[in-house]
């Protein structure tokens, strides 16, 4: 017995041995790649490439890019690996723009495999190609401002609460989590906007939809070994499903949209919001006109109707785009005034101003007027841009304008947001918050493709208008009634969850809040 089992394990040891050596001998001819093609490149390390890192979870998979930029500095462009895989990453901001723009339809996608057998993933985040630019040209009218205007009601409701809930947390001084706090706000809005349900969970933290909201955005090791697959083969996302069958989130957000449409069409319920406008694209193949009369011409595209999985699919994109990315704005932004009364101080007269004129009334106009208030929360989103890194793919070989390096079809590429935004060479000091670098004259003076944090071209991204709104909507009930201080438990310099796909400070922001007339 003894002896059969050493020979078994002699044998798997040999059989792992060969193993390795084979990946080995595999991943150093693709570690030829960037030195063939005649393109900068990092060192890679076998197996991890450039991203050990993020491997071992000291920081996020887009940090390893953001220190690929700052290698490449100087650089037009230059490339890692993933693993194996090659990836281009762009430094050169008219290079970027090129790609965003004006070579827009040789990468228009993403380069995020989609497992399109589960439909909650074919919404218009994920999508490429042809699918993804009808579905693009279907959504674009539910975004516009009248149809803001339409939703904007909503928000205050749930600003209103937002406030109402900090009331006796800040009568008593005490120390608030306020990225909890955040995205429960957010949850509430997008729940209701993009879901037609009011779940509250301002006053239920523990509802439901928070939860799935958590859930979606939780780290853990199956997710690790997923992106790893992801990065050596993206094909693998079908064997991912198949060992997993339909995920719980998937279920449930389909159930729930299945049912809110046919309570909704069995009760002739109507009611401003994104789940109406999805309806009406799956009714009619096309959205009533912001305009008087309501009704649109039909034409060809028009024909194309959403299913109700591509009700559900986008719906959940909204919630998924929309609600970590305003509600972590919102608390970065609040962190940044504790630590600089001075700013607070200054934002809080422009918005008493501001209501003031508008006899107290929290209005659109009264709200885009807040000038102050605009800068405030472009330079927040130049600090902490919520999604680090663009990804793009080219679906065609293309070469690089003014060289001699051509790219194969189906190259990853990425647009180094956060370093480009952290760059001292456009953003002086970069780690100082200064709202005044959104002033119209050092706007002038800067490439406008150093700020991306929206992306940019046209698969920017859709929901800004609406990001934006909601973000500035929570700072002014805030700031309008409260302070923020920095509380014994506050970090000045914020570090960011390693295994979070967007920004996510780490330890979340606990600020000490306060009337604003007793302090
Ligand atoms: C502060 C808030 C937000 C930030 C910073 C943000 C940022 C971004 C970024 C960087 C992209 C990728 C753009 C590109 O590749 O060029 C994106 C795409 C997208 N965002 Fe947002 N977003 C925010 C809020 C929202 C909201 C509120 C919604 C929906 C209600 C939303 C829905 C989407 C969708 C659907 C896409 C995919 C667009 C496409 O591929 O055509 N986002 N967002």
């Amino acid at each position: 017995m003894g002896v059969y089992a050493e020979s078994c394990l002699t044998e798997l040891l040999v059989a792992l041995s060969l193993a390795v050596v084979a990946l080995y001998v595999w991943f150093s001819r693709c570690y030829q790649y960037w030195h063939q093609k005649g393109v900068p490149y990092l060192e890679p390390q076998f197996p991890f490439g450039n991203i050990y890192k993020s491997f071992v979870g000291q920081q996020s998979m887009p940090m390893d890019v953001t220190d690929a930029y700052r290698q490449f500095k100087g650089k037009r462009f230059g490339g890692m690996y993933f693993f194996n895989r090659p990836a281009l990453v762009v430094v050169d901001p008219d290079l970027i723009r090129t790609i965003l723009v004006k070579d827009f339809w040789s990468f228009q996608d993403r380069g995020i495999k989609v497992d399109e057998s589960d439909p909650l993933t074919r919404h218009l985040f994920l999508l490429g190609g042809n699918k993804w630019r009808r579905l693009r040209v279907k959504l674009t009218p539910t975004f516009t401002s009248g149809k803001m205007k339409m939703m904007f009601q909503t928000m205050l409701d749930c600003g209103r609460e937002l406030a109402a809930v900090l009331e006796e947390p800040a009568s008593r001084g005490q120390v608030v989590e306020m990225r909890e706090v955040g995205a429960r706000y957010a949850t509430d809005i997008i729940a209701s906007v993009a879901f037609g349900i009011d779940v509250n969970c301002q006053r239920n933290p523990e509802a439901a939809f928070r939860q799935w909201g958590r859930k979606i955005f939780e780290t853990s090791p199956l997710r690790t070994v997923q992106s790893v697959l992801n990065a050596i083969n993206p094909s693998s996302v079908k064997l991912i499903r198949l060992l997993r069958g339909e995920s719980d989130v998937s279920k449930y957000f389909r159930k729930m949209v299945s049912d809110t449409v046919a309570y909704r069409e069995e009760n002739n319920v109507s009611r401003n919001d994104f789940m109406h406008l999805l309806i009406q694209l799956k009714n009619k193949g096309c959205i009533d006109s912001d305009k008087p009369g309501g009704q649109r011409e039909k034409d060809e595209e028009d024909a194309w109707k959403l299913s109700i999985d591509d009700v559900a699919a986008q719906a959940f994109v909204f919630f998924l785009a929309g609600f970590e990315t305003s509600s972590t704005t919102m608390s970065f932004a609040l962190h940044e005034l504790a630590h600089h009364p001075d700013i607070q101080a200054r934002l809080q007269e422009e918005i008493d101003a501001v209501l003031k004129q508008h006899d107290g009334q929290m209005t659109y106009d009264a709200i885009n007027s807040m000038q102050y208030l605009d800068k405030v929360v472009a330079e927040t989103l130049r600090k902490y841009p919520p999604v680090v890194i663009l990804n793009r793919e080219n679906n065609v070989e293309y070469k690089i304008p003014d060289s001699d390096v051509v790219l194969d079809k189906g190259t990853p590429i990425m647009i180094p947001v956060y370093g480009l935004q952290h760059d001292p060479d456009y953003f002086p000091e970069p780690e100082r918050f200064d709202p005044e670098r959104f002033s119209e004259e050092q706007k002038a003076q800067r490439h406008p493709y150093v700020y991306l944090p929206f992306g940019e071209g046209p698969r920017i991204c859709i929901g800004m208008r609406f990001g934006l709104l909601q973000t500035k909507v929570a700072l002014i009930y805030l700031l309008s009634r409260f302070t923020f201080e920095p509380s014994e438990k506050s970090v000045r310099h914020l570090t960011f969850e390693p295994r979070s796909f967007v920004l996510m400070p780490k330890g979340g922001i606990q600020l000490r809040i306060g009337n604003r007339k007793q302090l």
